[in-house]
């Protein structure tokens, strides 16, 4: 097709031109933008500009963003006339990112949330996904100093220790990038987390210092790769950044991962067709193939998040190094919530829109789609109906002393979002104010829990003015007779124990309908369960409950939770 294209060059230039003109007023837009954005995966294309070599070489861009926004693709074909013709394929995804457009505008766009997120004691994951050539390094290189010089700016203080390694993964194989490529290996701990066995983790304190430490993995990749053919293109590098609040030890550690993905070329692609090249195109290729199921596994599992169907969600981690290293972005047990973005890079050249059109395909089955919800109107009792602003004078309202400064707590999340955060998280955040103490963070999540359940009596039936009045007469009688409050453990008689769980925590009155004779206020409690590896040790269930009468619930148990192995543990134990 080379030498077809470059016979024709001048009709595929100006057809081109034509067709982009036609879009403007009828556009047929055939992958699907009729979802919203998954919560927290977004998936991003990125067309890189024509390098000056392929100008030089004649080449046109064979891929363009739109008015509209959509990635076009030409593909250039002979008709069976013999004369040239094109056919165009458009994908919209999250959002397309032109050649004009900067590392810095994806980055302020899209990931300077990421960082903020992490910060506050989330995970996140930046991969850049693309065959050889189509900018990924270019993108992953970029943003790492943008990400560095947000955290360190925000370190000034020196309040964070900020611990970074940096490493390989050639097929089952990894490769420790800041100690000469000395093999590391990846082991699951009792409590299911990962962990990097044998790899060198660094502790820079200045920005300068972290982008002299990310140059000096670079050059050993890049050594790798004139000494070995390519090899840079041919593995995964991880960037993982690890930020450890010194002021407040309970406050959970962000993650920030950065992955410069293999190319995903396909065994055909492939400049050597030796035995060792093809199997190890196999085994990238199935680690992608792994990485786009644990990726679009964890985006159902978070639009149906809480559903009896989701219970037993599958995510199939194991079956690639590259995605057992990752684990925690995907693990649905993680406490720890976790953003993704995905960026698709896309190289513009005509001659290579077929793997372009490989590599949109691939990044579309990553996006699940989410279908439109018609939006119920605010509501000051129902949290999923806020807006930001109302979240934020929710969390102003609500927060006590000292005040909760509710841009740390909530910058940009609507109140779904907000509700949705975890409890490890939503204290992380609460601690980034200065003077907070842990519990009264705690109490603040128990009150927008308590709310939220409150809320969901609300959303089965018509507006009833009296609902929280009711709430409130009956927390005033449960005070009365018992001192129950959100927040507060009990242990279950026998007769009350069902499936295994003997101690829930108390949320909020259960203001639904009642259906029957008493009059005993009933409270709605999240499940407790035993940890599955360590005695003494129990898990929150947050989103599974039971009500329960008020009178069931008199043998406290005093819990805490512990920050190191993310359970709660007996007080005193
Ligand atoms: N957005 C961009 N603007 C300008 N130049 C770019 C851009 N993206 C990539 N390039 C250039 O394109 C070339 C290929 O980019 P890069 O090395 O990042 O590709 P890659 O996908 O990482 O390749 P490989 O898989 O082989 O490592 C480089 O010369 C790079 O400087």
């Amino acid at each position: 097709m080379d030498t077809y294209f470059f016979e024709n060059r001048d009709f595929f230039a100006n057809r081109i031109q034509e067709l982009e003109i036609l879009s403007k007023s009828a556009r047929k837009v055939d992958s699907s933008d009729e979802s919203e954005e998954v919560p927290d995966t977004a998936v991003c294309v990125r067309i890189r500009p024509l390098t000056e070599e392929e100008i030089g070489w004649d080449h046109i861009q064979g891929v363009l963003r739109d008015q509209f926004g959509a990635a076009n693709i030409y593909e250039p074909r002979r008709k069976v006339n013999g004369k040239p013709d094109l056919n165009r394929t458009s994908f919209t995804l999250d959002h397309v990112y032109g050649p004009e457009q900067s590392t810095k505008d994806i980055y302020d766009d899209r990931a300077q949330e990421l960082v903020q997120f992490v910060g506050g004691g989330g995970m996140s994951m930046l991969l850049a996904y693309g065959q050889t050539g189509s900018g990924k390094t270019f993108t992953v290189s970029g943003m790492e100093k943008l990400v560095v010089d947000k955290l360190m700016e925000e370190n000034m203080s020196g309040k964070r220790d900020i611990h970074m390694c940096i490493f390989e993964v050639a097929g089952s194989n990894m490769y420790d990038l800041l100690n000469e490529r000395n093999p590391i290996s990846v082991l699951e701990d009792p409590f299911g987390a990962m962990q990097l066995v044998g790899v060198l983790e660094k502790n820079p304190t200045t920005s300068d210092e972290f982008l002299r430490i990310i140059d000096t993995a670079k050059e050993l990749r890049s050594t790798e790769s004139t000494a070995k053919n390519e090899q840079s293109s041919r593995s995964h590098a991880i960037c993982r950044i690890r930020v450890v609040n010194k002021e407040s030890p309970n406050s959970p550690e962000g993650t920030f991962l950065l992955v410069d993905l293999a190319g995903s070329e396909a065994s055909a692609d492939t400049q050597h067709h030796s035995r060792e090249r093809m199997a190890e195109t196999r085994e990238i290729n199935k680690s992608l193939t792994t990485l786009k199921d644990c990726i679009r596994a964890r985006a159902l599992w978070s639009i149906g998040r809480g559903e009896a169907s989701q219970k037993h969600v599958h995510i199939p981690f194991r079956t690639s190094k590259l995605t057992q290293v990752l684990k925690s972005a995907f693990d649905v047990n993680n406490t720890q919530t976790c953003k993704t973005l995905v960026i698709a890079c896309i190289n513009p050249s005509i001659l290579d829109v077929v793997h372009s059109k490989n590599t949109l395909r691939y990044a579309e089955m990553l996006k699940v789609p989410v279908p439109k919800a018609k939006p119920r109107p605010y509501d000051e009792r129902i949290p999923t109906t806020w807006e930001n602003k109302h979240v934020q004078a929710w969390i102003t309202k609500n927060s006590g002393k000292p005040p909760i400064n509710p841009l740390l707590l909530a910058p940009r999340e609507n109140g779904l979002q907000f509700c949705r955060l975890q409890e490890d998280e939503f204290v992380g955040r609460v601690l980034l104010t200065p003077g907070v103490k842990p519990e009264q963070a705690k109490l603040l999540y128990y009150k927008l829990w308590a709310l939220h359940i409150d809320s969901r009596a609300l959303m089965n039936g018509p507006a009833a003015p009296n609902e929280t009045k009711a709430t409130d007469a009956a927390l005033k009688k449960t005070r009365k007779t018992k001192a129950i409050k959100p927040g507060m453990f009990f242990r279950l008689n026998e007769q009350d124990i069902k499936d295994g769980v003997e101690i829930l925590m108390a949320m909020g009155v259960d203001t639904a309908p009642k259906d029957r004779e008493s009059d005993e206020v009933r409270w709605i409690c999240s499940v407790v369960r035993p940890a599955p590896v360590t005695n003494g040790a129990y898990e929150l269930f947050v989103a599974k409950q039971r009500a329960i009468d008020s009178k069931r619930l008199n043998d406290e148990v005093k819990l805490e939770y512990d920050i190191h192995t993310r359970y709660y543990l007996i007080k005193g134990s």
